[in-house]
């Protein structure tokens, strides 16, 4: 089985009946999500909250009830991928576009289960470019301070055209190469007038599932 499938249906296994579910986005949140709706389609009773416009078709066609933030202020659980995960739980994300909703998601749940496939494990958070929701009112500028910090900023394009997300904005994607201090990354990014949110998690992941190309799997809990 597909290394990104073993880690989702381990983490779909932690959903319990009444539960309020994070839906995160992206191929690994995908097959969460899948089981998630297969296990409602048993019985399970929950209810959800997507973090993209994908995620909640999705959901829709599996029968899984959604709710929004008007019907609740506390997730009980999320369940997302990433594009990196350092030794401290500290992620990078984004690579799907949601990251503005997905660290909205996050930042209101009691638990935060983060799933990938093995790839994803890094020594230091940096290889893989860092995505930044910006505002499109004014984009050149915003790219022009996001280079004084040192980064490689790149509009992200597809087939010719600038990517728009699911909040209406455009996102840059910014070669750091190793970052020492996420932290103080993320905050000075979103310092810059313009950037709506960055794909930087930073202590928020409570538990990392990754799966493994043999069929293994790796489960890392966060000590508080
Ligand atoms: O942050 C995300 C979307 O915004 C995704 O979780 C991240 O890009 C990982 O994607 P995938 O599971 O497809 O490898």
């Amino acid at each position: 089985m597909d290394a990104k499938r073993i880690a989702a249906e381990r983490a779909a296994d932690y959903i319990q009946d009444g539960m309020v579910v994070g839906l995160g986005t992206g191929s690994t949140a995908y097959w969460a999500i899948q089981r998630i709706g297969q296990r409602v389609q048993e019985g399970l009773r929950i209810r959800a909250i997507a973090t993209s416009n994908a995620s909640e078709k999705q959901a829709k066609e599996l029968g899984i009830p959604l709710i929004s933030f008007a019907d609740v202020q506390e997730i009980d659980l999320t369940i997302d991928g990433a594009d990196e995960v350092d030794p401290n739980f500290q992620l990078i994300k984004g690579g799907g576009g949601a990251l503005l909703r997905e660290k909205i998601v996050a930042s209101s749940s009691s638990k935060f289960i983060v799933i990938v496939d093995d790839s994803k494990l890094v020594g230091r958070l940096g290889r893989f470019p860092l995505p930044i929701e910006i505002v499109r009112f004014g984009y050149e500028a915003t790219i022009h301070k996001l280079r004084e910090l040192g980064c490689e900023p790149v509009l992200r394009e597809v087939e010719g055209k600038a990517y728009i997300t699911d909040n209406g904005n455009y996102i840059v994607d910014a070669y750091f190469g190793a970052i020492a201090d996420p932290k103080e990354l993320e905050s000075k990014l979103n310092m810059i007038p313009g950037v709506v949110e960055n794909g930087l998690f930073v202590d928020m992941a409570d538990r990392v599932i990754a799966g493994k190309r043999d069929g293994g799997i790796l489960e890392l809990e966060r000590q508080r």
